[in-house]
């Protein structure tokens, strides 16, 4: 039989459901309620559940599966797993040519094997499906529209399905209220065999040891939320369940087996008094849950969407007045997180930067067994491994949007005994690796990138390194700092050159948890084989945070704004340098120095600003600053140029590039070099959308843009603000940006 046309809103004329229950129920209601589907008839082994689902409006009609296949353009099977098979033997001789065939269950393999066996093929309308949703709740009398609101389908398609075919079931999903997700056929039964069938064997395993013991009621009498909670899904359907651990076997056996080994550990502890792996697996426990939707975004139902998109609304104008702190350097809390967990001792940290960076460091090291309490308001409290302590991680690490992160963690991990492999988001994955992986080789480790030394890294364990003198061919700290912390573990000296000076953290940091840095004019170098030992950090405000209230007050009329505990480390100050050169009046008082760095208070206000030519010797100490010091540029009198800033272009974007674009869609013109750019002050930033381009920097840098705008700026693409100044959007309304942001 031809297709039918298929009229522009309607996806499917005739939609015929195999197994009227809760799933196949809702699957119609949700489907009608779109209005994507005309007719729907379903086939059940239950004649009084069919008689329900037309009398409570849900089909529009019922008989066997061969009468109701027969015609349709999309046949859907919702029975138990086990079922299917019988089912598709049933439905085979009806099936249209044309019919695009689905199902719901919680196992993908068995489904394509059990396809291939009875139609000998699967065609390229056969579409696996999978609807993360469900209730203890069973028949068609508990369906509700609703059920896959906001929760996620994943369908498993096939090398040859076709697209047209999987575009009108993702459709009909997607007006079903569901997000859908595709995966391969392996991957969503590894996945949901750890996810959703051990969690619930455990449930039916808890309840049933329960109910078997003597004082079962007493038991089940004081129970508390907890145990509810824990054990609800219990109460599912037996044969249900029955079926899916049957079919999904392999998968779940292999993440039982793993589970079981785990359980025993901790037995293991209990039972041996060993509270420090009990506090370390908990503690990783907890911090894993507390992350969980962060965390899915780099594994489990893989995908980008997991992360909300969220976009900046401005209005023009403002100033800006009050007595704030922003939040701690970014990068003083990745080396407090590092050299604590490496020490020998508890490290206490204050101040600690609870942003996405540096939580991904946290998190890395609570994955290589290392037990951190925290962060609670800024206070962490890391239990030193010691140099060795290390343990290998159970997966490759996740950095997120965080450079920093991976080129300090390739040098620590190029010499430990284990292997290991980093990785991180979208824009991560574009920055350069190849500046840390070179001198790591020649230092004697063995790193795989991807092509054009591009992340992931795969670092090989187990070698041993020998000190190097490298000259760096371009000033960074992170590449420094990465070969220092190799130089920890390598044999003999490890002592880098840098063109011009970088941030010092990391040598200040090592002297502080007592390990000798030699210092040679532009030379910083370790011998291997020493240790460190914890002590206490307090975290300075990021006067890379702090750079956008330092523009904001300095361009906005009006303007007094006091910033405290800000850190003035001096190959850090470049922006106070640059902004003090245009014009600006920033007082800096209270100084003092805490831990190990110098720390100062600021106060500026308002001023009329002029364009200069930046000194090229302040580009590394204001390497993070350019974007908002453009800004500036614009609202400045004449020309400002900046010369000798290529490395711009390989930071979270090409933050020249994207800046120039930027500003060009608020209205500003700009002249763009290949390290550079020239800014002719003076033009009117008339309002406009931004691309951020997921840059955290440029985001809050045209946020400050609108205080000397003439209408609304939108910047897309915000998430990412978070990633080093959480709270960014409300302290940037309490001190006076007209800022709203808006999700999705
Ligand atoms: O070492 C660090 O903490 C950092 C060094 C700089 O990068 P480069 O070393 O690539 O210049 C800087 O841009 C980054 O935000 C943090
Ligand atoms: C460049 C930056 O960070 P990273 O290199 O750590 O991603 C930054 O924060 O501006």
């Amino acid at each position: 039989m031809p297709a039918e046309p298929v009229s522009r809103s309607m996806l499917f004329q005739r939609v015929a459901i195999i197994g009227l229950g809760l799933i196949g129920g809702s699957m119609v209601l949700a489907a009608k309620r779109s209005g994507l589907v005309g007719s729907v008839v379903a086939a059940d082994s239950s004649p009084d559940e069919l008689a329900l689902g037309v009398e409570l409006g849900v089909i529009d009609g019922y008989g066997s599966i061969s009468e109701v296949v027969k015609g349709a353009d999309l046949v859907v099977i919702a029975v138990p797993v086990r079922a299917t098979r019988v089912v598709l033997e049933q439905l085979r001789p009806s099936l249209e040519e044309h019919a695009v065939l689905t199902d719901v269950g919680s196992t993908k393999g068995s489904f394509v094997a059990a396809v291939r066996d009875i139609f000998g093929g699967c065609g390229p309308r056969v579409i696996p499906g999978h609807p993360i949703a469900g209730s203890e709740k069973n028949g068609v009398s508990a369906a509700k529209a609703t059920l896959f609101d906001d929760h996620k389908v994943i369908l498993t398609p096939l090398p040859d399905t076709d697209e047209d075919a999987l575009q009108r079931l993702t459709g009909l999903w997607e007006g079903c209220g569901a997000t859908v997700l595709t995966m391969d056929v392996a991957r969503h039964d590894e996945v949901l065999a750890a996810t959703s069938h051990l969690p619930h064997l455990i449930a039916f395993s808890l309840v049933d040891t329960l109910a078997g013991e003597d004082q079962n009621m007493e038991i089940f009498r004081y129970a508390a939320g907890g145990f509810r909670d824990f054990t609800r899904i219990a109460a599912s359907d037996p044969v249900m369940w029955h079926d899916i651990f049957l079919t999904n076997r392999e998968a779940v056996l292999r993440v039982i087996d793993h589970f079981t080994e785990d359980l025993e550990q901790l037995r293991r502890a209990i039972d041996t008094e060993d509270g420090a792996t009990l506090l370390r697996v908990f503690s990783r426990a907890r911090a894993a849950r507390n992350h969980f939707s962060k965390m899915l975004s780099g594994q489990a139902y893989v995908t980008d969407m997991s992360q909300k998109a969220v976009s900046f609304r401005l209005q023009p104008g403002g100033s800006i007045t009050g007595d704030i702190r922003v939040p701690g350097d970014k990068s003083i809390s990745h080396r407090s997180i590092m050299l604590g967990a490496l020490a020998d001792g508890v490290t206490e940290v204050d101040g600690f930067l609870e942003g996405e960076d540096s939580l991904a460091t946290l998190q890395a090291f609570r994955d290589m067994g290392v037990t951190i309490e925290g962060p609670d308001n800024g206070h962490v409290r890391i239990h030193g491994v010691g140099i060795d302590g290390l343990q290998a991680p159970r997966g490759p690490l996740y950095l997120g949007n965080s450079g920093t992160a991976m080129r300090l963690f390739a040098g620590l991990l190029a010499a430990q005994p284990f292997d290991s492999e980093l990785t991180g988001d979208a824009s991560l994955s574009r920055r350069p690796m190849g500046r840390v992986a070179d001198p790591l080789r020649a230092m004697g480790a063995v790193i795989d990138t991807a092509e054009g030394g591009r992340p992931p890294l795969k670092i090989r364990g187990g070698r041993k390194l020998s000190g190097i003198h490298y000259d760096m061919p371009v000033a960074s700290a992170q590449v420094k700092s990465c070969l220092l912390l190799a130089g920890l573990y390598a044999d003999g000296m490890t002592s880098v050159h840098e063109p011009a000076p970088t941030r010092d953290h990391t040598e200040r940091m090592l002297a502080g948890f007592g390990y000798h840095v030699h210092r040679d004019g532009a030379t910083a170098s370790v011998v291997g084989g020493a240790r460190l030992t914890g002590g206490r950090i307090d975290v300075p405000a990021d006067i890379s945070s702090a750079a956008f209230y330092l523009v904001a007050a300095s361009i906005a009329e009006g303007s007094d704004l006091t910033l405290r505990h800000v850190g003035m480390n001096p190959t850090r100050t470049g922006v106070i340098n640059i902004l003090k050169m245009m014009g600006a009046d920033i007082t800096v008082f209270n100084q003092r120095e805490i831990g190990g760095e110098p720390v100062a208070d600021l106060q500026v206000r308002s001023a009329v600003l002029r364009g200069i030519d930046i000194p090229e010797d302040q580009v590394p100490l204001a390497i993070d600053e350019f974007p908002v010091l453009f800004v500036a540029a614009t609202c400045a009198r004449g020309r400002t140029i900046l010369r000798g800033a290529e490395e711009l272009r390989v930071k979270e974007s090409d933050r020249i590039q994207v800046m120039a674009d930027g500003l060009r869609a608020v209205g500003v013109e700009t002249t763009v070099t290949p390290d550079g750019i020239v800014i002719d002050g003076g033009q009117t930033i008339t309002g406009g959308d931004v691309d951020s381009h997921g840059d955290h920097r440029i985001a809050m840098s045209f946020a400050v843009a609108s205080l000397r705008a003439t209408g609304e700026i939108r910047v897309n693409d915000c998430a990412n603000v978070a990633t080093s100044f959480p709270g960014f959007v409300e302290l940037a309304r309490q001190t006076g940006i007209f800022i709203e942001a808006e999700e999705g």
